[in-house]
């Protein structure tokens, strides 16, 4: 158990360095907190769960992922519930659309390069025993 503690410890260290490069790079800044229904009134009518990056950090401060598919699904529902509310032809739907499918490409691909595969195998299989 303590092994298993060690490998989700140094889970959360790399998913907490991902979601901070991502929440510093400008091109993102639209999905850093919950979009606030003061500015966007009808959101939570259209999107029933909302998702950012600054719930996700506190998602994994929380232990919430135990395997860095968990932390992508979060990723996933960011960048649907962009293009669900965002679905129209207009410059400023396909601006955000454009910005979500980025965001969820650098994320897949901070995952790639700096994950082992074993590493998210032996995540998989702490979550299976769980
Ligand atoms: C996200 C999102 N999903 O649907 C929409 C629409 C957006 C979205 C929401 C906002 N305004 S906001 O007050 O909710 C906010 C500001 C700063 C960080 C996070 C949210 C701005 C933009 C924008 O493109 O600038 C986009």
């Amino acid at each position: 158990i303590c092994q298993e503690e060690n490998t989700l410890r140094e889970l959360r260290i790399f998913l907490r360095d991902i979601c901070a490069k991502l929440a510093r790079n400008k091109q993102f800044f639209m999905f850093t907190k919950p979009v606030d229904v003061e500015e966007v009134p009808d959101y939570l009518d259209i999107i029933k769960e909302p998702m950012d990056l600054e719930t996700l950090m506190s998602k994994i401060d929380k232990h919430s992922y135990i395997c860095a598919r968990d932390f992508l699904d979060d990723i996933d529902l960011i960048v649907r519930n962009a293009l669900e509310y965002n679905p129209d032809k207009s410059a400023e739907d396909k601006h955000i659309r454009h910005r979500a499918c980025s965001l969820r490409d650098k994320a897949y691909a901070f995952i790639k390069a700096e994950m082992d595969s074993d590493f998210e195998d032996t995540c998989r299989d702490i979550r299976e025993k769980r």
